[in-house]
């Protein structure tokens, strides 16, 4: 296929709740569409998922808008690719910026599945024809607030529930949690809020039967994850220490992790995250898709990479209307018993909804 036009779209979104974190609350969410067409017309839909601010990667929305426009479609646009796995490759002298090249390679893959008539869970390898989700709650005001949330998503049927945590909101937390719902699968994620320092704290956690801790410890780390993993029974996952395959496989021969979450923004594209959901196969470590709070498109991918099955354990992709008055696909993702059904039809299989996205739109770029 030959790459002949690209429009850039730029949009902002308000979330239905703040999200917060160890760094801070967030309830805008501006983004970036990418749509690719390609010589008979077809076009495929990508979703940039960097913040407005770095807290969580060193990328942000202006960085993701620099590195699309002036590096990464003039690379792209009037070349000729054969399958997606080349765009990393053709990516390969940029460093690093892999949400803004997740955004491009997402919609390159839309593109080549939907020319070859493929859902793109089919194109990647997929098998599972329904996904199994959980949900990531943020941080509360008081504990009354969390546990009356944690029991309307335990009502819905999530089938798990992901408590982010910071110093001074964690052990007594979780204990009040584990007291009022005993059984429910839990977890926690630090967002590297602790260091080896907070030892005797982070070994309470053993206590509360948890499915795992997510990234305790700096968001570069792998050597003190490995000598706190040693001292503590609850699984490490790792999330932000984890860019590539490589990083995978370096954290797995040192101990540091036994549980990895995916983001295919975070590892810069579906053919990096695929690698590594092949890796950890093969080493019996399960694997799990992580959120960036995206809109449509990009949970559309998340969909699709989940079919994978070392997709063992429930990821972050809530439905649509957890976060959005109004989704900018149809159908909107819907969550039922806990469970997403895969679409069946080609690519993403949603549509872009024009009408919503032309509503929440700043700005478009059309290259050609
Ligand atoms: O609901 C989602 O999309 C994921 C929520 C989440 O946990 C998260 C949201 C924003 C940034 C980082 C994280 C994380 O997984 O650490
Ligand atoms: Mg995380």
């Amino acid at each position: 296929m030959i790459i002949k036009k690209m429009n850039l779209r730029h949009l902002k979104m308000t979330m239905k709740n703040p999200f917060v974190t160890s760094f801070g609350s967030m309830q805008e969410k501006e983004f970036f569409l990418l749509e690719v067409f390609d010589e008979d017309g077809n076009s495929g839909w990508g979703e940039s998922a960097a913040f407005q601010a770095p807290w969580y990667t060193e990328e942000t929305v202006q960085t993701t808008l620099h590195m699309i426009r002036d590096f990464l479609i003039p690379l792209l646009l009037n070349k000729e690719i054969n399958h997606p796995d080349e765009v990393s490759e053709i990516f390969s002298p940029i460093r690093k910026n892999n949400m803004a090249k997740a955004t491009v390679e997402g919609a390159i893959w839309d593109l080549y599945a939907k020319r070859n008539k493929q859902s793109l869970a089919q194109a990647i390898g997929g098998v599972a024809k329904q996904i199994e989700v959980g949900i990531s709650i943020g941080i509360q005001t008081n504990t009354e607030k969390l546990l009356e949330v944690v029991h309307h998503y335990i009502e819905e049927g999530y089938k798990r529930i992901k408590l982010k945590i910071k110093p001074g909101y964690d052990i007594e937390v979780i204990q009040k949690l584990r007291d009022a719902f005993p059984e429910v699968p839990l977890m926690a994620d630090a967002n590297s809020a602790y260091t080896l320092q907070d030892i005797e704290l982070l070994k309470k956690l053993d206590d509360y039967h948890l499915l795992m801790i997510e990234q305790p410890l700096a968001s570069d780390d792998i050597v003190d994850h490995a000598k706190l993993q040693k001292m503590l029974n609850t699984p490490i996952c790792l999330d932000e220490s984890i860019l590539s395959v490589e990083d995978v496989r370096k954290a797995i021969e040192l101990g540091s992790t036994k549980v990895i979450n995916i983001k295919i923004a975070r590892v810069g594209g579906l053919t990096e995250a695929k690698k590594i959901h092949d890796y950890c196969m093969e080493k019996g470590i399960p694997v799990w898709c992580g959120g960036m709070l995206e809109a449509g498109i990009g949970r559309a991918h998340n969909i699709a990479l989940t079919t994978l099955p070392n997709f063992a354990l429930p990821g972050d992709t809530a439905g649509s209307s957890h976060y959005w008055e109004e989704d900018i696909i149809s159908p909107e993702i819907v969550v039922v018993d806990g469970y997403i059904e895969v679409p069946k039809g080609y690519g993403i299989g949603f549509e872009p909804n024009m009408e919503v996205i032309e509503r929440y739109m700043l700005n478009e770029i059309v290259f050609e």
